[in-house]
């Protein structure tokens, strides 16, 4: 699969937005806001674009603080395998919105529904919170829910690719 964006805007008060999938890929978990890159965009143009088209919220490819890749591999559906660039935007314009494909909510940090996301965001979303920047893999049992091993790496710096998809 083409790689994807995941990106988690965050308020003043440090609660953190999350969308509940309404169709697709990963439907009925709660998740951050993104998708697959196209030809042409940079994982920062396709992190703005998903935002908008799925909160409604504007924000400047500048203002997104790169805090992790992802490889989440998938053991009996290889073509679903990609890797997703993980953002934080604290600056941005609107009020989420609901779309065809996203329900959007606030979440405090201590009441974010780990039970009702995808089985490794537990693992590695809270060191996101806590500060710290990540590089890992996550591989899924042939029902693409189950996490059959995770590998989670702490990094100073995200080294992002800044040239466009071709
Ligand atoms: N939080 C989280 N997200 C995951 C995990 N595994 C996984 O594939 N995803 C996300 C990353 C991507 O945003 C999304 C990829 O699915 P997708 O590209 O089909 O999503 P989409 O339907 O929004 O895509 P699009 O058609 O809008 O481009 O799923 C996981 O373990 N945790």
């Amino acid at each position: 699969m083409r790689p994807t964006t995941l990106c988690f805007p965050v308020d003043t008060r440090g609660c953190l937005l999350l969308g509940k999938k309404k169709r697709g890929f990963g439907v009925s978990k709660w998740n951050g806001f993104g998708g697959k890159i196209e030809i042409g965009e940079t994982f920062r143009q396709c992190a703005i674009r998903e935002l908008d088209e799925e909160t409604g919220i504007v924000a400047l490819v500048d203002d997104l603080e790169a805090v992790g890749i992802l490889d989440f591999r998938f053991s009996a559906n290889p073509n679903l395998d990609h890797i997703s660039y993980i953002y934080f935007i604290r600056n941005y314009k609107g009020i989420p919105k609901e779309t065809e494909e996203m329900k959007p909510c606030w979440f405090p940090v201590q009441t974010i529904p780990y039970d009702e996301m995808w089985k490794g965001d537990r693992v590695w979303l809270p060191l996101l919170l806590n500060g710290h920047k990540i590089v890992g893999t996550i591989c899924f049992e042939p029902d693409n829910e189950t996490v059959q091993s995770i590998d989670i790496n702490k990094v100073p710096v995200i080294e992002e690719k800044k040239c466009k998809y071709v």
